[in-house]
């Protein structure tokens, strides 16, 4: 994209890069005709959408060879490595039935069965002999494997059944003396019949239950004054509330996921991960998500695909598969577009992916009702920011318009024609999406809380274990309701995800007639007034102007500051800010540039805590300016270079500290240099400062790894009381790192308090998850079952 970028001659650049919306049918009409004159622009086309140069073509040799090396693991009984070997062979295998082709797809199903019967996994193992049987009715072995897992599951009657068929259709004598033989282990059973319910690929149980729920809170799109429209309710809206639940328009998955997560529910994929069946491209965890994605496909049936070329017939395909979707559903499936015909989805940047399938949903949703004519492109109620969009900016949304729409073509071939304005259109869906579009997160279980959610219990032998979460993103999605909430870095809904699902949950009580605001990510707390409006211009492009950025707060004023030299004083001191006070008002700017305005909180809403740490800013002085490096509350100076260089050394040493501990659990490692960094630290930092929350808690991890649960206990309460002045008591980051202090406390065999922790993060997670705690964060229940004493003290 960058050799395309630097071929724009000047005059194309500076045409588009001062152009505004209005030019746009300009614009794009100069650069398409000065690119398609350009053999560098055919041939990244080409490489985008060339199945054969993005070997996405399935390949029934290379699927047999895989399979050899999975056979050869297996008799090694390498059974990780037999399974790699399986499941990358379903992915090349074709499904076309040619004999051979026949074989292939049920045999590998059984064989990766029956390495997941010997791995444990018996659920996976049931479904993908359910696989096999459904893409071969008559396969014996596919049959006896089903029996054997079911036998495994205790499903007597169901094995007995299995193995019936499985002898009906076997033909070689020893095979059927062995299935007799296992018919006659089952008869000694006790009738313990179905003890273990079927088997579910079925992931798509989200939020169904809180649909009715959610529907009760009114909500109501308004004009603000200003940013733009926004959420509000003409009701109260207690917290804990379900307001919305809402399934993208469109969503992609994240490039650092496409192996690990399925592509339509985003769900961790399985180890009986399923192919599309038609390319090599995406995984998906059911064959529910994949035929979403891809449509409906017979696997008996579809004579069409029934070749003994590799190559698929995309135009058969898209047709085929509409009508299979149009028969029972109004959605379109997700993958088709892409499917067995390029990789763009896998090399272009998120944002630009998704307006793609935006654009390609509009295609297949006017061929779906007879309206193949010239399209224009989707004309969606979203707001876009191009006319502040900077000439680079502007110039990309160009070139990438032109690549997609060129890409989409050489799908949909003489389908698909444009009308002049359909490129000017599909550069303000790349802006559209660009502003809206949302990341979906899923919560991933880090150190004890694997363990736990595998229902290992907690034993006071995992002293190093300290249970956490880390959130990963790993689609991008359009949500068009959930595109009208707008951003508050003191957000008063909670936003989650479930599979695809949005969910919005009220954390406050919010009353009626105020605004309803998520966040997009930047939250005070966590991050500086700086920091947090840089963040939103570069990624949203709007100044912030919620009620965050428009007071001034205590956790402003400390997160990145120093203490004042004088011990008794709690002013803060900034590293890089400077206040300028006026009425009352304060004008916050770094280096010269002004960030934003700041009011004074109203009398009543002054707490101790800011008052002693800006005592300046409420003496009502008219021409107050605090430069960095200078006290907020007495004016003393310190010698800031230094301050900076010496905590930033100190904090990198608790790190390696941290790193030492994790990576070598108790060997030479240098505690007391360490606690020397916390008190340089300490002594530097603000009290309530991010830094030195960020030093505690990585020493009591460090203790904790090590063994020393009283420090961990110690430095673990140092940091949440520094996080409760940082955010406030009930933010769910604090939940988390309480969370921490339970299986530290856990660890000591202090279950007391341990319970007493814990119902103090519990009550905070159901403030954000509300009945979803459990589903969205499993290893709370798993911790809850310890804490009330189910696991704590076994061996
Ligand atoms: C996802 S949209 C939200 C809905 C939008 N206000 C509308 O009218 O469609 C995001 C855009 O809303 C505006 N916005 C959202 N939160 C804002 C805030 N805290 N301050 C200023 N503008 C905001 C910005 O223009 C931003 O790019």
């Amino acid at each position: 994209m960058e050799r395309l970028k630097s071929a724009v001659p000047a005059d194309i650049r500076r045409a588009v890069g001062e152009g505004t919306t209005r030019d746009l049918p300009s614009t794009t009409s100069l650069l398409l005709a000065f690119l398609d004159d350009l053999p560098l622009f055919h041939q990244v086309i080409g490489e985008l959408a060339d199945p054969e140069l993005a070997l996405c073509r399935k390949d029934k040799g290379r699927a047999a060879e895989l399979k050899g090396r999975g056979n050869a693991c297996f008799s090694r009984r390498e059974f990780e490595q037999a399974l790699g070997f399986y499941s990358q062979a379903l992915r090349y295998a074709p499904i076309s039935s040619d004999g051979t082709g026949d074989i292939l797809v049920p045999a590998l199903y059984v064989n990766r069965a029956s390495t997941m019967h010997k791995l444990g996994l018996l659920e996976e193992c049931l479904r993908d002999c359910d696989r096999a049987i459904s893409v071969s009715p008559n396969y014996a072995k596919a049959w006896y494997r089903r029996g054997m897992v079911n036998a495994s599951l205790k499903n007597y009657s169901s094995a007995m059944h299995d193995l019936e068929v499985a002898l009906s259709m076997e033909v070689t004598s020893s095979g059927k003396s062995n299935i007799e033989q296992e018919l006659k282990l089952i008869l000694l059973k006790p009738q313990c019949v179905n003890k273990v319910g079927r088997s579910s690929s079925d992931c798509k149980d989200a939020g169904l239950a809180h649909t009715a729920d959610a529907h009760k809170v009114v909500l109501e799109c308004i004009a603000t004054p200003n940013k733009g429209r926004g959420m509000t309710s003409p009701d109260d809206i207690p917290p804990t509330s379900l307001i919305h639940v809402e399934d993208p328009l469109a969503a992609i998955i994240l490039k650092s996921c496409r192996e690990t997560h399925c592509h339509y529910c985003f769900s961790e994929a399985p180890a009986d991960v399923v192919f599309c069946p038609l390319c090599t491209i995406p995984v998906y965890c059911s064959r529910k998500c994949q035929e979403q994605a891809v449509g409906g496909i017979s696997w008996n049936q579809d004579t069409y695909l029934e070749s003994n070329s590799n190559a698929v017939d995309l135009g058969i395909l898209s047709l085929t598969s509409t009508r299979c979707k149009a028969t029972d559903s109004k959605q379109i499936a997700e993958h088709r577009h892409e499917c067995g015909g390029a990789h763009w989805a896998a090399v272009l940047p998120a944002d630009i992916v998704l307006a793609g399938r935006l654009m390609a949903q509009y295609i297949d949703s006017r061929m779906l009702t007879g309206k193949s004519s010239a399209i224009s492109g989707p004309k969606m109620d979203l707001i876009q920011h191009y006319d502040v969009d900077s000439p680079t900016s502007k110039l990309e949304s160009h070139i990438y318009a032109i690549v997609l729409l060129s890409c989409l073509q050489k799908h949909y071939k003489s389908d698909l024609s444009w009308k002049e304005e359909t490129l000017a259109q599909m550069v303000l869906l790349i802006c559209q999406v660009k502003v809206n579009s949302i990341a979906i997160v899923c919560m991933k279980s880090m150190d004890g809380s694997q363990g736990l959610t595998e229902n290992k219990g907690y034993s006071a032998a995992d002293d190093g274990v300290m249970c956490s979460v880390e959130q990963v993103k790993v689609a991008q999605a359009i949500y068009m309701s959930g595109s009208l909430f707008n951003h508050s870095c003191r957000p008063n809904v909670h936003s989650y995800f479930h599979s695809r699902t949005l969910f919005l949950r009220s954390t406050t009580y919010i009353k009626s007639g105020s605004p309803v605001e998520l966040s997009y990510g930047p939250q005070a707390g966590e991050m500086n007034l700086v920091k947090r409006q840089k963040s939103l211009q570069e990624n949203y492009k709007f100044s912030c102007q919620c009620s965050s950025c428009s007071e001034l707060h205590l956790s402003d004023l400390v997160i990145d500051s120093f203490c004042c030299p004088r011990s008794s004083c709690l002013g803060a001191v900034s590293e890089s800010t400077c206040y300028k006070s006026e009425e009352n008002c304060v004008h916050v700017s770094v280096d010269e540039s002004d960030i934003c305005k700041l009011s004074l909180p109203h009398v009543s809403k002054v707490d101790e805590d800011i008052e002693k740490v800006g005592k300046l800013f409420f003496r009502n002085n008219a021409d107050l300016k605090i430069d960095p490096g200078y006290c907020m509350s007495c004016r003393s100076q310190i010698n800031l270079s230094s301050a900076v260089a010496t905590s930033e050394k100190a904090a990198s040493k608790i790190n390696r500290f941290k790193e030492l501990a994790v990576i070598d659990g108790i060997s030479e490692i240098p505690i007391t240099d360490a606690l020397q960094s916390l008190q340089q630290i300490k002594k530097l930092r603000h009290p309530y400062s991010k830094a030195l929350a960020q030093a505690e808690d990585a020493i009591a991890e460090a203790f904790a790894k090590i063994g020393d649960q009283e420090q961990a206990r110690k430095h673990c309460e140092a940091s949440i009381m520094i996080l409760k002045k940082l955010y406030h008591p009930k933010h769910i980051a604090i939940a988390h790192e309480l969370i921490k202090l339970v299986s530290i406390e856990l660890s000591l065999g202090d279950r007391a308090s341990a319970a007493a922790t814990f119902a103090q993060a519990k009550a905070i997670f159901s403030l954000y998850y509300g009945p979803d705690v459990e589903r969205i964060l499993p290893y709370v229940d798993a911790l809850k079952r310890t804490v009330s004493g189910g696991f704590i003290g076994a061996p």
